[in-house]
C-alpha cells in the first residue's frame, strides 16, 4: 500500500478515486486512457510584444493528442495571443509554433482547414439562417460536412429558421461550435468558449469537449474559469504575465501536489526538508505553509520535536490554490464547485 502519512491514513489511489467520485456526471476523466505526450501542437520559445507590453515571453508547450488541454490564466495573461499565433492570425516576434506538423505562420490556411476554431467573439454572417451559413461554410470541406452540421444543429436545438442576427448569445455560440466541428477536426481550439453563456449551454459545451477527447480528438481551450478547467481538462498550462509557469496533467496535479502547513516550536526554527519542489512558501512566525509539486509519495513526513515541528498537516490543494501558488495571485472566477481538498496526512506532537 502506498501510504503517505505518518499516522497510517489513506493511500493515494483511494484519494484519487474519492476525488473522481465528487465529479459531475458528465466528467469522463476516468474513462479516458492516459495519453502519452505526442505534440499535436508544438510551441517553441515563442515571444510576442505589443509596444511596451510583453504578451508572450519565451513560451514553450507540447499538447498531446487526445487530450483536453487548458490554457489557464487571468485577463491579459497571453492566452488569446498564443491562440492567434497558433491559428496564423498573428506572427510571433521570435520562436516557432506548429500544428499537426505544419508551421503556423507559413501554412495557416492549411491548418485552419484541418482544425476547428471558435474565437472569443465568433464572427458569423448575421443575415443567414443556420442551414444557409452551414451550406456556405461547407464549400471549404468534404461532403460529410453538411450532414454532420445538421446533426449538431439538431442536437444543440438551434432554431433552424432563425437568422443569426436574431439569435441569443448561446444560440450563436452553438452555431459557431457546430461550424467548427462538423468536419470532425483532429484539433479544436476554443478561446473562452463558455464566457457569457448560461449554465445549460456551458454544460453542453463542456460535455462536447470531453466527448471529443474521449474519441481521440484534441481540444485546446483557453479559460479563466478554474472550476470548468478542473472538471474537463486532462492537462493544464498556467500562464501568467506572458509566461508559462506550470504545465502538468490534472492527474499528476492531484497525485503529486500537496499543501503542507506546520506549526514550529518557535519563529526562528529553520524549515525542515520537504519531499518535492516548493511552489510557494508562507512564513508567518511559527506558522509555515508550503505548496509543493513533484511530491514524492515515498517521502512520508516524519517530522517531530527534533525538527522543531510541533504539528503539521498535509492536504491536496484545489486547482485554484495551485494557481495562486504558481502565479502569485488569485484568478477572478466564480467559486470552484470542485472544492474537494482532502486531508491525507497530519501529525500532532505535544
Ligand atoms: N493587438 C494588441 N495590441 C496591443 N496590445 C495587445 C494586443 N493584443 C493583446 N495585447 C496585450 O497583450 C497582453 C495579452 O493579451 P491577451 O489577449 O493575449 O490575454 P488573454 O490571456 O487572452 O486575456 P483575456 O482572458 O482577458 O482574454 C495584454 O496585456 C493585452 O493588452
Amino acid at each position: 500500500m502506498n501510504e503517505l502519512d505518518s499516522v497510517g491514513r489513506e493511500p493515494t489511489t483511494r484519494e484519487a478515486s474519492d476525488i473522481a467520485s465528487n465529479r459531475p456526471a458528465y466528467d469522463s476523466h476516468q474513462a479516458r486512457p492516459n495519453v502519452e505526450p505526442g505534440g499535436i501542437i508544438q510551441v517553441d520559445r515563442v515571444s510576442k510584444r505589443f509596444r511596451n507590453t510583453v504578451a508572450l515571453d519565451n513560451v514553450s508547450l507540447r499538447v498531446p493528442a487526445g487530450t483536453v488541454f487548458a490554457l489557464l490564466g487571468e485577463n491579459g495573461a497571453g492566452k488569446t495571443t498564443l491562440i492567434r499565433i497558433l491559428t496564423g492570425f498573428q506572427k510571433p516576434d521570435s520562436g516557432a509554433a506548429s500544428i499537426l506538423g505544419h508551421d503556423c505562420g507559413q501554412h495557416s490556411e492549411e491548418i485552419r482547414r484541418k482544425i476547428g476554431y471558435v474565437s472569443d467573439s465568433p464572427a458569423l454572417y448575421e443575415w443567414m439562417t443556420p442551414p444557409e451559413i452551414g451550406w456556405f461554410v461547407s464549400a471549404f470541406y468534404d461532403e460529410g460536412f453538411i450532414p454532420r452540421y445538421r446533426e449538431l444543429i439538431e442536437e444543440f436545438q438551434v432554431p433552424p429558421a432563425t437568422k443569426i442576427k436574431s439569435m441569443s448569445k448561446g444560440q450563436r455560440a452553438k452555431v459557431a461550435l457546430a461550424l467548427a466541428t462538423a468536419h470532425d477536426p483532429e484539433l479544436l481550439i476554443l478561446d473562452e468558449p463558455t464566457s457569457g453563456l448560461d449554465p445549460m449551454v456551458r454544460r453542453q459545451f463542456l460535455e462536447s469537449m470531453v466527448d471529443r477527447a474521449a474519441a481521440g480528438r484534441t481540444v485546446l481551450l483557453s479559460s479563466h474559469h478554474i472550476n470548468e478547467v478542473e472538471r474537463v481538462a486532462d492537462m493544464v498550462a498556467m500562464i501568467h504575465g506572458g509566461q508559462v509557469k506550470l504545465v502538468q496533467s490534472m492527474n499528476d496535479l492531484k497525485l503529486h501536489t500537496r499543501i503542507v502547513t506546520a506549526t514550529m516550536d518557535d519563529a526562528h526554527v529553520e524549515s525542515p526538508d520537504l519531499p518535492g519542489r516548493v511552489l510557494s512558501e508562507m512564513n508567518n512566525g511559527r506558522q509555515r505553509r508550503w505548496v509543493i509539486t513533484d511530491w514524492n509519495d515515498a517521502g512520508e513526513l516524519h517530522w517531530g520535536p527534533d525538527d522543531g515541528v510541533r504539528q503539521f498537516h498535509v492536504s491536496v490543494p484545489t486547482l485554484e490554490e495551485v494557481f495562486i501558488a504558481v502565479c502569485g495571485q488569485p484568478i477572478r472566477d466564480e467559486p470552484s464547485v470542485f472544492d474537494r481538498r482532502q486531508e491525507v496526512n497530519d501529525g500532532h506532537f505535544a
